[in-house]
């Protein structure tokens, strides 16, 4: 870059801070590299896609103008990508103007804690992070619905908390309505059964922007999938913004009805994986600072190098060791770590895979009970999830066939042999139901 374009760029920067909140800012702006200039063009570098798409259509003019005031000149902006590392086409709704809602808001079941500003960004949840600040920055104007996914204690709720928080803090009459599909459900049961359907209805369709938490927990759920499917239109088509979260992608949530399955895929699909060890450190670190307290590097390594895939045990960890230090009376150190957290960690060196934790999480994966799992019944929706808990019954454990077979309902061992191999075989020709599999391994293998 050179010298002159980089003190263009900064002064240009201090006109832009002064426009933007703190979390845009840091989020579009910075991650802005000036390439080179002529005399009518500047070409800036941006990271993805998703980004160039953000600036071009929200932050064009403000950099242009921002430039104009230190040059008095308006240059042209041609923006590249630097990496290119997202590559999910969003779909384009239309635009249209929000209409002025009467206040109701509901902003009481936000936590204030899950705001952008107390969320450590990594490699692992970046783009989740830009798209939910894209979507709370200009709700329903973009990307209808935001669906955000990944396993568990990730960082999904902080996410919607965040968006919903934001939208309340630029409009403070937004209606705002951040749900579980849990609470959604049970208010859903309770309508029927009060004879307050109405109520239930004009609650969740009048919204100006909905949020529904673990939607993956409607799967299977007929009557609620039905409302949903209702209010999910109800709202899409009065251009009201719906953000929904799930332990996985809408394709790969079981006994989903297609309908709904379709709708969830027509907005922006968003993941979060596992944090890196880089991220780890700088949740854990931020997480102190907000404790004012001075922990050792060394300590914030050994945890992080424990607690890998969840963020909350992560947490945690460290609010158990600093009670420990606290109660003690002693000073924090990888010795002191090492003994709050033993149970902790050797709870998750030595607990093994059992049949029944298989069972469970597969039963509740499809929506299943374990009785219905275990029983007899032959048809697909129960069969199929059977037979792949038998077969992660032999793949995950040392248990012998024909005691797998006794723990499915008393199953003679010829039967775990071909589910076995039928899934073995599957996978093999089906991605989808590999994905599936090494989902459950997962999910199996946190517990
Ligand atoms: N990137 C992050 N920066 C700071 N804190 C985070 C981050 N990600 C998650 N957390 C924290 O970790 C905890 C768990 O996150 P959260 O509840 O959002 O997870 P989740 O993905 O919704 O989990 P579940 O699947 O159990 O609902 C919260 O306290 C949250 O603030």
């Amino acid at each position: 870059m050179s010298i002159q374009l980089e003190e263009l760029w900064n002064r240009t920067l201090d006109i832009i801070k002064n426009e933007l909140t703190e979390v845009s800012y840091n989020t579009w702006i910075k991650s802005i590299t000036p390439m080179s200039m002529d005399d009518s063009t500047i070409q800036l570098g941006v990271p993805n896609n998703f980004t160039k798409d953000i600036l071009v259509g929200r932050y064009n003019d403000l950099i242009i103008n921002s430039i104009k005031s230190t040059t008095s000149k308006t240059y042209k902006l041609d923006f590249i990508i630097n990496t290119d590392d997202v590559v999910i086409e969003p779909k384009k709704t239309k635009v249209k103007i929000q209409d002025n809602v009467v206040a109701n808001v509901l902003s009481s079941s936000l936590n204030p804690k899950y705001k952008f500003k107390s969320f450590v960004i990594g490699n692992s949840n970046r783009f989740a992070h830009a798209a939910s600040l894209a979507v709370a920055e200009s709700p329903a104007k973009a990307y209808n619905p935001l669906f955000i996914y990944g396993g568990v204690g990730l960082g999904k709720t902080h996410l919607m908390h965040a968006i919903g928080q934001y939208i309340l803090d630029n409009n403070p009459n937004s209606n705002v309505v951040y749900v579980s599909s849990e609470k959604f459900t049970n208010e859903l049961i309770n309508s029927i059964k009060d004879d307050k359907n109405e109520e239930f209805r004009n609650r969740y369709r009048n919204v100006d922007v909905l949020l529904i938490d673990d939607i993956q927990f409607i799967a299977g759920k007929e009557r609620t999938q039905e409302e949903f499917f209702h209010t999910f239109n109800t709202l899409h088509d009065a251009n009201k913004q719906i953000i929904l979260s799930s332990d996985r992608p809408p394709k790969e949530i079981p006994t989903l009805e297609d309908r709904l399955r379709s709708r969830f895929e027509w907005g922006l699909i968003a993941d979060i994986a596992a944090p890196d060890f880089e991220t780890r450190i700088a949740i854990l670190r931020k997480k102190a600072d907000d404790e004012k307290l001075d922990i050792d590097n060394d300590v914030l390594v050994y945890i992080a190098k424990q607690i890998k895939a969840n963020i909350r045990e992560l947490e945690g960890a460290l609010i158990r060791l600093i009670a420990y230090s606290s109660l003690t009376g002693k000073d924090m150190s990888v010795d002191l770590a090492m003994e709050a957290l033993k149970d902790i960690i050797s709870n998750k060196q030595s607990k093994q895979v059992t049949i029944e934790l298989i069972q469970d999480i597969v039963s509740s994966y499809y929506s299943l009970t374990i009785e219905e799992l275990k029983s007899s019944r032959r048809t697909r929706s129960i069969s199929h999830p059977r037979q792949i808990a038998m077969y992660l019954s032999r793949k995950l454990t040392d248990m012998s066939l024909p005691k797998i077979g006794e723990e499915f309902g008393g199953r003679d061992h010829t039967t775990v042999i071909h589910a076995y191999e039928k899934i073995s075989t599957n996978i093999k020709i089906d991605q989808n139901l590999e994905n599936i599999i090494n989902d459950l391994i997962k999910k199996i293998k946190q517990n």
